[in-house]
């Protein structure tokens, strides 16, 4: 009973790091501060080190995979990741996360971790840009749906069976019903049930910008992921 008040500063308030080599760094800064963390930018190795978990921003994955090598930060990250550093991807950040990838160029690599086939820009193909409701219990917390923002963004066409599916696309509450038929309602129809929120053990991804706008649940979710991580490798050391 009492041992819960004795787990260390960690647990209370993780230092988590956002990669900071391309995309809404300061947002995610922003989210994870209001989740209850202390939040770095990480440009360096050291830096890298010093962090509790790590947020891979959106960009273009293709970028930031060139970038991450440039940096000398492509190993460490792959290190720190097999070692059990919890991970949040947005976007190019899920792509970065996946086993497999569709629609790449010969030699993009990821860091990998999450047993799943992403396609990347699949909702990209016809706008760059929307909001879509999501159907994501676990994510919402009680307090009702979840808009997302998507950019050019993929969607995961396949999980391995360690991976939980936290959210999937639902229509719009607008969307036109009746016989009306024409290419808005199959696009419509194609974003539909697709899965844009996954977590696999200590690694959460979504299609999606969780960054942009007020709301903090994912990152909340994520921040309580870090914490269950120190609150169980706590309990390990003390068994
Ligand atoms: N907003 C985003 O992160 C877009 C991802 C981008 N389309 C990619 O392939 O990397």
């Amino acid at each position: 009973m009492a041992q819960a008040l004795d787990l260390p500063a960690v647990t209370s308030r993780p230092t988590v790091g956002v990669l900071a080599l391309q995309g809404d760094v300061r947002e995610h800064l922003a989210a994870l501060v209001s989740a209850g963390a202390d939040a770095v930018p990480v440009r360096r190795p050291a830096e890298l080190a010093a962090v509790d978990a790590l947020v891979l921003p959106g960009g273009e994955s293709t970028t930031m995979d060139k970038l991450l090598r440039a940096f000398d930060l492509f190993g460490p990250v792959r290190e720190r990741i097999a070692a059990g550093m919890p991970v949040f991807g947005s976007c190019a950040g899920m792509i970065l996360l996946a086993d497999r990838v569709l629609d790449r160029p010969a030699d993009q690599q990821t860091l990998g971790g999450i047993d799943m086939t992403v396609r990347r820009n699949a909702f990209g193909r016809q706008v760059d840009s929307f909001e879509q409701p999501l159907r994501a219990p676990r994510l919402e917390g009680g307090e009702g749906p979840l808009h997302a923002v998507f950019i050019r963004a993929p969607w995961v066409e396949e999980v391995g069976p360690g991976v939980e599916v936290l959210a999937t696309t639902v229509a719009p509450a607008h969307a036109p019903a009746g016989p009306r038929h024409d290419v808005a309602d199959d696009e419509a129809h194609e974003r539909t049930g697709r899965i844009v929120a996954v977590r696999h053990g200590r690694l959460l991804a979504t299609a999606f910008h969780p960054e942009i706008g007020e709301d903090a649940r994912v990152h909340r979710f994520f921040v309580n992921m870090v914490r269950e991580d120190a609150v169980a490798a706590t309990q390990q050391s003390s068994t």
